[in-house]
C-alpha cells in the first residue's frame, strides 16, 4: 500500500504553526525556545520534527497543544487559532507512566471520551475495546497496567489517543525508551496503524533513523534558540529501504546539517 498522504497539493493545512516565538521565563532570565518556527501540516501527514536536545521541539508540541502560548505569531488548528487545550489534540508521550494505574486498559481509554464527554455515553466502551484490539492487545483489555511491558503500554497510549478520533496526534518520543528491538516493531505498528486510519500525526525524535522510516516530511531543527534549518519529503523511505545506499546518504545529508547547525549556533 501506498505511503503517500492522499492529500492534494492546494488542499488548505489542517494546522499551521505560523512565526512561533515560544519563551519561558524564570526569575534569572527568558529562555526563547523556538524563534519564528513555521511549518503547515496537511490532513494525513506523518509529520517529523527532528532535532536534536533542546531545539525546542517538546515546547513547540505542547503549544500545538495549548499548553503554551507563544508570545509571537499563531497556530491554527483547522484556520482556527489554538488558544487551549482540546480533545481535536491528543498527545502520546515516552514516559511509561502515562496511563491511570488504578484503571484498567480499556477504563484508561475510555477516560477521556468520560472527561471530554466525546461521543455518546453508549458507544464509549465498545469504541475503547475496538482501539485495544487494533493495537494488537485484546487479551489485555481487562488488566491493569502494572502488569504490561512498556511497548504494551505505549500500545494502550495510542490506542486511547485514537479512540479520541483526534484531528491531529501529537507523539513526543514516544519509544525512546523502549529497547531497540521493540522500538522498531512500534515504528512498524505505528505505520500499520496509519495504513489503517489515516490520521494526521506529529512526531518528535532525536534519531534520524526514525525520522525518515515514519516520516512523509521531516523538519530539521537546531537549537539556541530552536528554528528550523530543513524541510524534506520522506514518503519514499521505509523500513525496508533502510540500510540502502539512498537511504543512508540521506541520513547523512540531515546529519551534516544538524552538525552545521550547531556550529552556527555555538560559534
Ligand atoms: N519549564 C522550562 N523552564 C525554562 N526553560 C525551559 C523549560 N522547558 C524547556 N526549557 C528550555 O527550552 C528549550 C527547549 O526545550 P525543549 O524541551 O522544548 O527542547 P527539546 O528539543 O524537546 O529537547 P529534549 O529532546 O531534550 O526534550 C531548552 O533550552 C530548555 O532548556
Amino acid at each position: 500500500m501506498s505511503r503517500e498522504p492522499s492529500h492534494s497539493v492546494v488542499a488548505k493545512p489542517l494546522l499551521e504553526v505560523d512565526r512561533v516565538t515560544l519563551q519561558y521565563v524564570t526569575p534569572e532570565r527568558i529562555v526563547t525556545a523556538t524563534r519564528r518556527v513555521s511549518f503547515d501540516l496537511q490532513a494525513q501527514d506523518r509529520f517529523v520534527l527532528l532535532g536534536p536536545s533542546g531545539c525546542g521541539k517538546s515546547t513547540l508540541l505542547k503549544s500545538i497543544g495549548g499548553f503554551i502560548a507563544p508570545t509571537e505569531g499563531e497556530i491554527r488548528l483547522a484556520g482556527e487559532r489554538v488558544r487551549e487545550p482540546g480533545a481535536d489534540r491528543m498527545f502520546v508521550f515516552q514516559e511509561f507512566d502515562q496511563l491511570l494505574p488504578w484503571l484498567s486498559v480499556v477504563d484508561n481509554v475510555v477516560f477521556p471520551m468520560r472527561a471530554t464527554k466525546r461521543f455518546p455515553r453508549a458507544e464509549w466502551r465498545d469504541r475503547a475495546r475496538a482501539a485495544v484490539e487494533k493495537v494488537g492487545l485484546g487479551r489485555f483489555a481487562d488488566v491493569f497496567p502494572h502488569t504490561l511491558s512498556g511497548g504494551m503500554k505505549q500500545r494502550v497510549a495510542i490506542a486511547r489517543a485514537l479512540a479520541m478520533e483526534p484531528k491531529v496526534l501529537l507523539m513526543d518520543e514516544p519509544f525512546a525508551a523502549l529497547d531497540a528491538l521493540t522500538r522498531r516493531r512500534m515504528q512498524r505498528e505505528l505505520l500499520e496503524l496509519w495504513d489503517d486510519i489515516r490520521f494526521s500525526l506529529v512526531f518528535v525524535t532525536h534519531s534520524i533513523q526514525e525520522a525518515i522510516v515514519l516520516a512523509s516530511r521531516i523538519v530539521v531543527m537546531t537549537p539556541h534558540p530552536g528554528r528550523i534549518v530543513a524541510e524534506f519529503d520522506a514518503t519514499r523511505f521505509g523500513h525496508d529501504q533502510a540500510g540502502g545506499s539512498e537511504f543512508e546518504a540521506f541520513s547523512e545529508r540531515i546529519n551534516r546539517l544538524l552538525f552545521a547547525g550547531e556550529e552556527i549556533a555555538h560559534g
